[in-house]
């Protein structure tokens, strides 16, 4: 049975989500974190891995499937023989420990449900016991423990490490069952009503969809990657997660299999600029106060990317029992970019904080101090080579947007001490800074013969990253360096109408085997770019395809191959919604003008 990424909705409760197919099966779920083993790991796997069908009996994939308007609750609905029945998924908002909510309803007629249950622990490895108790089934494996129920209470058995349940619903009928997580050493948690939990989801995500600030077109999907964007934010710390899953595939079949579900600096900043520019203030001041805790020390120390809590050691190693997506291997945990220089991200990080303070939150006095000592930390770097922003496992090199994102740190340092003086410091350091890094860029890093700049100093080679340069504000949209690299990237780079991230052909520079598709957000990017360029429709044009690669759920995935048309990759990824809300606030937003530059 082949599982597509775009078959999959995301549910989640603000601390880790599940993935439900059109099969209405439930074939990711990490539990209690983003971060933590999964239980359901059929994604990676076989059935075997953990998962949990909720269908009627015998059925194939759903006949329609539907987000509730402004939710993150989830209808998949089957049209049978018997009649029509729907079940309603949704994580609701914990007290302590996380809910799966399941809620079963009959539309017409009289349809047979069945619930297929494979708990399988420590992603996908661990059987666990299984009893009865107090009417519920108890699943227990070392240090978790869930716990089954249904309201009210339908036939359920025991059978070949799976837990089943079948019951019949007219129409108007209701069964709902609830799966608790809890540590094993642990009583039983307090019960939840589900039908309470749906109804409180509903307002609370509602309550959360009608500060969207956006008015434009596409408001519908530009929404729904609003609240993707949202379910991706831990909300005990304020961190957020670059995407729901691990391992992936950029190319199927190949090795290029990520863990994404750790808080990167990059990705962390760019949503929130999406937030912001949406009006939602407040996951920006728990981001910032997240990243104050997680950067607190050296500035030398900085990383690129820290745990859900601000954890420092994410070591990357392999789950060799899962075959991996499609036979995708290895299936990895962790992540050994954490132990790259990138400099992009000191500019990324800084540029947030302006946005943020510039939005409404005020200034911080420990914000302008960090940034600072960022300031500090990469005057002393910003020559050095690095991995970049794409990660890559080659030899360091002088990528050129890193360079940038490094003008952009000064820049933006000195515009904010020009506007208020009072905020202290040695601006003329910090322009010299600024001034000396545009001047060696402009040498080293353009290649006048092909009047474009390049992916790194003196390489022939080309980087969808270079479409940056105009919302940076580092050259203006018109200068004919950024017209001729916007052109050039558009010639080379281009797969079926995106674009890839850099040339595939370029593995000597990321250091992996294989090769992967067109890389979603570098499209937005190239959107943007050319709207700022003046070539307006051309921009609109590309939108609304890249609004047509969303399923039919609204979600994306890291990647796209025009090819196979198929999403793959982590998913959903806040990149490409992060690139799909920023180009319609450039397109057609009140602010018109972009949300990380001029
Ligand atoms: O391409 C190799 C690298 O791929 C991953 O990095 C990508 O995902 C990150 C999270 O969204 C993003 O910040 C980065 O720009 C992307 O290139 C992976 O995480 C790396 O370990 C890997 O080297």
């Amino acid at each position: 049975m082949q599982r597509r990424i775009e078959d999959y909705a995301i549910i989640g409760d603000h601390q880790t989500a599940a993935l439900v197919s059109r099969r209405g099966s439930i074939d990711w779920l990490c539990l209690p974190r983003f971060d933590s083993a999964a239980c359901f790991a059929a994604l990676l796997g076989t059935d075997e891995n953990g998962h949990w069908l909720l269908a009627p009996k015998g059925a194939a994939a759903c006949t329609r499937r539907g987000y509730r308007p402004d939710t993150l609750v989830l209808d998949t609905e089957w049209d049978t023989a018997d009649g029509s029945v729907r079940v309603t998924d949704l994580m609701p908002q914990r007290d302590v420990y996380p809910d799966v909510v399941r809620i079963v309803e009959g539309l017409s007629g009289r349809v047979t449900v069945r619930s297929t249950l494979r708990l399988r622990f420590d992603y996908g490895s661990v059987v666990p016991w299984m009893r009865r108790a107090d009417g519920h089934r108890v699943a227990i494996a070392g240090p978790d423990s869930a716990w089954l129920r249904s309201e009210p209470e339908v036939r359920s058995w025991g059978k070949n490490f799976g837990t089943y349940a079948e019951f019949t619903v007219a129409e108007g009928e209701r069964v709902a069952f609830v799966l608790t997580w809890h540590p094993s050493h642990e009583p039983r948690p307090e019960l939840i009503d589900p039908f309470q939990a749906l109804e409180d989801s509903i307002d609370d995500w509602r309550a959360w969809a009608s500060h969207c600030g956006y008015r434009g077109p596409y408001h519908e999907q530009v929404l729904r990657s609003l609240m993707v964007l949202k379910a991706l934010t831990y909300a005990p710390t304020g961190g957020i997660v670059a995407a729901a899953t691990t391992s992936l595939p950029e190319e199927l079949g190949g090795v290029r299999n990520w863990d994404y579900r750790y808080c990167w600096l990059r990705d962390s900043t760019l949503t929130l600029d999406a937030l912001l520019a949406a009006g939602h203030l407040e996951e920006a001041k728990a981001w910032r106060d997240w990243l104050l805790r997680a950067v607190a020390g050296d500035p030398a120390d900085l990383q690129i990317m820290y745990g859900l809590s601000g954890e420092r050691r994410i070591p990357e190693f392999e789950l060799p029992w899962l075959p991996g997506y499609e036979n995708s291997a290895p299936v990895r945990t962790g992540n050994q970019a954490v132990e790259q220089l990138q400099l992009d991200v000191y500019g990324e990080v800084i540029d947030s904080l302006t946005l943020a303070a510039r939005a409404g939150l005020g200034s911080q006095p420990h914000a302008w101090r960090m940034q600072n000592a960022l300031l500090e930390f990469l005057e002393s770097t910003w020559q050095q080579p690095d991995a970049g922003l794409w990660e890559v496992r080659g030899p360091r090199r002088h990528f050129v947007h890193s360079k940038i994102m490094s003008w952009v740190a000064a820049d933006r340092a000195v515009r904010a001490m020009e506007a208020d003086p009072g905020l202290g410091g040695d601006v003329d350091r910090w322009r010299r800074m600024r001034d000396a890094i545009k001047r060696e860029v402009c040498e080293r890093g353009y290649d006048p013969d092909r009047n474009t700049f390049t992916q790194s100093y003196g390489s022939a080679d080309l980087d969808a990253a270079l479409l940056l340069i105009p919302r940076t504000g580092f050259l203006p949209p018109t200068d004919s360096r950024v017209v001729g690299t916007v052109d050039a990237v558009c010639r080379e780079l281009s797969h079926g109408g995106l674009l890839r991230r850099y040339t595939s052909e370029a593995s000597e520079v990321d250091g992996l085997p294989g090769t992967e598709n067109a890389f979603i957000v570098c499209s937005f990017w190239l959107a943007d770019a050319l709207f700022l360029m003046g070539r307006k429709q051309q921009a609109r044009d590309l939108f609304d395809r890249l609004v047509g690669l969303c399923n039919d759920v609204g979600l994306l995935a890291e990647e796209y191959d025009p090819d196979t048309e198929r999403q793959l990759g982590n998913f959903p990824q806040a990149f490409s919604h992060i690139g799909l809300v920023h180009t319609a606030f450039v397109l057609y937003g009140e602010t018109g003008g972009g949300l990380g530059g001029e």
